[in-house]
């Protein structure tokens, strides 16, 4: 059994790891954090996990972190780095649903996240945690940075485009118009979030920039080989988990021949968590609800050279916790759908 940590289990990203290792046949829960909740059985917190969590949380101890094979942090950015040397040297493996770990250059890391960066050595080890494209450096990697939400979703929704060994469209130019519900925000109490502002109301939000902006233009021009421009428009939409990205490519004239469904269906073929919908589907983020599952819909109106990607995946699964136990699974040699082989909650 794989004996595992998690810093920071009170939040929705925490509770998310809880319910899926909780369920995971491999994994031994031994330490859940929360400084405010030291004491509180989970089960009292999170009455969906009576009877599967007996665990009740317990401030960060380093000795009960070190006994883990792996430990998950689930915290604000920041947390991570400030641990992870320790828990390295320990034998133990980290992976983080923060961002300490996702931005190779430390100077763009700390321009976006506003504190300079406590062990750019480790950010060169780290390995980042999107299987689809990184799988073989997963494996053997001791520490991993788990992709943003949004980032997920424009990563392997642009994947396929940018593999081959020229360009098939206008690289300078893509548009990733991206959409999610508000428990992308955190649990933390934030005036945005509350119902009354929430709910029956529809709105953009960074547009100047925003902090997944570099991360998958780094993801996207490792994946290229080459620079890409991208304009990423993120909005806050009235539902609690999902995220629906559309993402726009206009077609270089020498590609208008490309049969990009079959494309995308090569690209995808055989990996478990990406399906590649039939020609004129449109994916809804139901479909995914709570499970690992991301869906991508391919579309070219009239025929056109716009090229229309339709992206869905649940922001806390695919998108969060479903993605870094994938990630375990890869890192400690287990069959990686296993504890992930869930059906969407539908409606
Ligand atoms: N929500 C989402 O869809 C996604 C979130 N993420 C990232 O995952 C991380 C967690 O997000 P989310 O679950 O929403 O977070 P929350 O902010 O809701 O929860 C944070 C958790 O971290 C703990 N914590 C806070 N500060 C510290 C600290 N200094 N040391 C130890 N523990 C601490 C809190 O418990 P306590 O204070 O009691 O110790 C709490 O359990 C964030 O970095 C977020 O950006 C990534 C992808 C998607
Ligand atoms: C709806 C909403 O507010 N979403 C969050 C992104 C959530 C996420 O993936 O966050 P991290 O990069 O912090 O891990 C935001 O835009 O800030």
């Amino acid at each position: 059994m794989i004996k595992v940590g998690i810093v920071g289990g009170t939040g929705y990203t925490g509770v998310e790891l809880l319910r899926l290792l909780a369920a995971h046949p491999g994994v031994e829960l031994k330490a859940i954090t929360s400084r405010k909740e030291d004491g509180m059985p989970v089960a009292d917190m999170f009455p969906s996990l009576r009877g599967r969590v007996s665990l009740a949380f317990s401030a960060p101890d380093k000795a009960e972190l070190t006994a883990c094979d792996v430990v998950f942090f689930a915290t604000p950015h920041g947390v991570a780095m400030a641990q992870a040397r320790e828990l390295l040297a320990a034998g133990v493996k980290v992976i983080d649903l923060a961002a300490d770990f996702r931005l190779k250059d430390p100077a763009v890391f700390e321009k976006w996240y506003g504190m300079p960066h406590s062990c750019p050595d480790l950010l060169e080890e780290a390995v980042y945690g999107l299987p689809e494209i990184n799988r073989e450096a997963i494996r053997k990697a001791r520490i991993i940075g788990l992709p943003g939400c949004y980032p997920t979703s424009m990563q392997l929704g642009l994947a396929p485009l940018l593999a081959q060994g020229k360009p098939l469209v206008n690289e300078s130019a893509l548009i990733a118009d991206c959409k999610s519900g508000v428990s992308g925000a955190g649990r933390k109490a934030e005036v945005h979030t509350l119902l009354a502002e929430a709910a029956d109301n529809f709105k953009a939000y960074g547009v100047k920039g925003h902090r997944h902006l570099p991360e998958t233009t780094q993801g996207l021009q490792a994946i290229a080989g080459r620079r890409i421009g991208l304009t990423f428009v993120p909005h806050l939409v009235p539902m609690i988990r999902g995220i629906h990205s559309t993402l726009y490519a206009t077609i270089l004239p020498e590609a208008l021949d490309v049969d990009f469904q079959k494309l995308y269906e090569d690209h995808f073929r055989g990996e478990r968590f990406v399906d590649v919908m039939p020609p004129g589907s449109h994916p809804e983020t139901r479909s995914v609800r709570a499970s690992n599952q991301l869906r991508i819909a391919v579309h070219r109106p009239e025929g056109g050279n716009l090229l229309v990607i339709l992206v869905v995946e649940d922001n806390l699964v695919k998108g969060a916790a479903g993605q870094g136990v994938q990630c375990m699974n890869i890192m400690f040699g287990l069959e990686e759908s296993t504890g992930l082989n869930m059906v969407p909650v539908s409606p």
